[in-house]
């Protein structure tokens, strides 16, 4: 059993659903053990400087990379840090915040993976990855209702980013032990969030449960609601898991259970009576919506930080 703490790095350009898939892990992990931090804090200039040098918050250039990796690398050792704020609504730097790291700590943003050192600092590294197309139809939701951005503002800005993204987010992908990707099933006509599909790349990088116990591979049931296949990413061998929004809580339940079968600290977690916050997220008019794919891919991870405390 480790007595440091255990770090997460969720990694994916901006609105691509790292808080989203942070709130969930959290629940399965117990609240009171997780302590989260956004690597938006680590920004070198603010909103105005940013605007006054023509550059990005996704470059390199723009963030204290080195700084970040010195953090993380004592938030492993278990030491506290004195952690900058960027704050989004002034788009300027609060005063620091003393933290003292949990057992479990999340540390979710745009440029995690970007470095070897800060690679080095994580236990488990999670990449998401929607289609596009999806990604910027929740950042311009999430700016407009909750950053204080025009929709146009908002397309002009990802225009802006479009290098960036493609030189220095995307390319991480590669370092990740999980990518996550939700999309829409061609089948739903509704547009609803909470019935949208997601597809896991499970890299060897990590031991992964033996999810072929439970998960049909024949291709005969391809079209089962949750499959487990062989595929490549990034040109290297991965086992990939697909659960579609409109799997049923028996088929839902039956993997959960495997899972948590494996992890005794589990069990409990998964109960969803208990946590109902598992696996939701908000809709577009502010209604809270329950995806089994999120639920299960939040499983997944929370796994992953419970074994990883008894690997070290
Ligand atoms: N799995 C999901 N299913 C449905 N909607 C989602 C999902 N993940 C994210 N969203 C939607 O996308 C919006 C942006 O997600 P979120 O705030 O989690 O992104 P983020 O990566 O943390 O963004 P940033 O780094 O820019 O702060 C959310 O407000 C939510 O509406
Ligand atoms: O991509 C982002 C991650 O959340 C933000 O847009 C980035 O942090 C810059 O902030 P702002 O939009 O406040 O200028």
């Amino acid at each position: 059993m480790t007595d440091r703490p255990i770090i997460l790095g969720i990694v994916g350009d901006s609105a691509a659903g790292k808080t989203t898939l942070t709130k969930g892990i959290a629940q399965f992990l117990g609240p009171e053990n997780v302590t989260v931090i956004c690597t938006d804090d680590y920004h070198r200039y603010d909103r105005k400087q940013r605007a006054e040098l023509g550059i990005t918050a996704l470059h390199p250039d723009c963030n204290y990379l080195d700084i970040m990796q010195q953090h993380l690398s004592q938030l492993r050792t278990g030491q506290p840090i004195l952690k900058p704020i960027y704050n989004h609504k002034t788009g300027t730097f609060d005063p620091p915040e003393y933290i003292k790291p949990n057992k479990f700590v999340v540390a979710e943003g745009l440029l995690g993976y970007s470095t070897r050192g800060t690679r080095g600092a994580y236990d488990v590294k999670v990449y998401l990855a929607p289609p596009e197309d999806l990604r910027i139809q929740w950042k311009i939701k999430r700016d407009t209702q909750k950053r204080g951005y025009s929709e146009e503002q908002v397309r002009a800005e990802i225009v802006k980013r479009e290098p960036d993204s493609e030189a220095y987010i995307r390319p991480q992908r590669q370092w990740a032990d999980l990518v996550v990707s939700f999309y829409p099933s061609t089948e739903v006509i509704d547009g609803s969030n909470g019935h949208l599909n997601v597809r896991l790349v499970l890299r060897p990088n990590i031991p992964h449960p033996d999810l072929t116990q439970v998960v049909s591979t024949d291709a005969v049931h391809s079209d089962s609601a949750i499959r487990l296949g062989l595929d490549r990413d990034m040109g290297k061998p991965v086992d990939v898991l697909e659960i579609d929004g409109h799997a049923t809580s028996d088929q839902v339940t039956k993997l959960e259970r495997f899972i948590c079968s494996d992890i005794p600290n589990l069990i409990d977690a998964c109960n969803r009576d208990i946590h109902s916050e598992l696996g939701t997220v908000t809709g577009t008019t502010g209604e809270t919506l329950r995806s089994y794919p999120l639920a299960l891919t939040q499983l997944l991870i929370a796994y992953h930080m419970l074994k990883a405390t008894n690997v070290h």
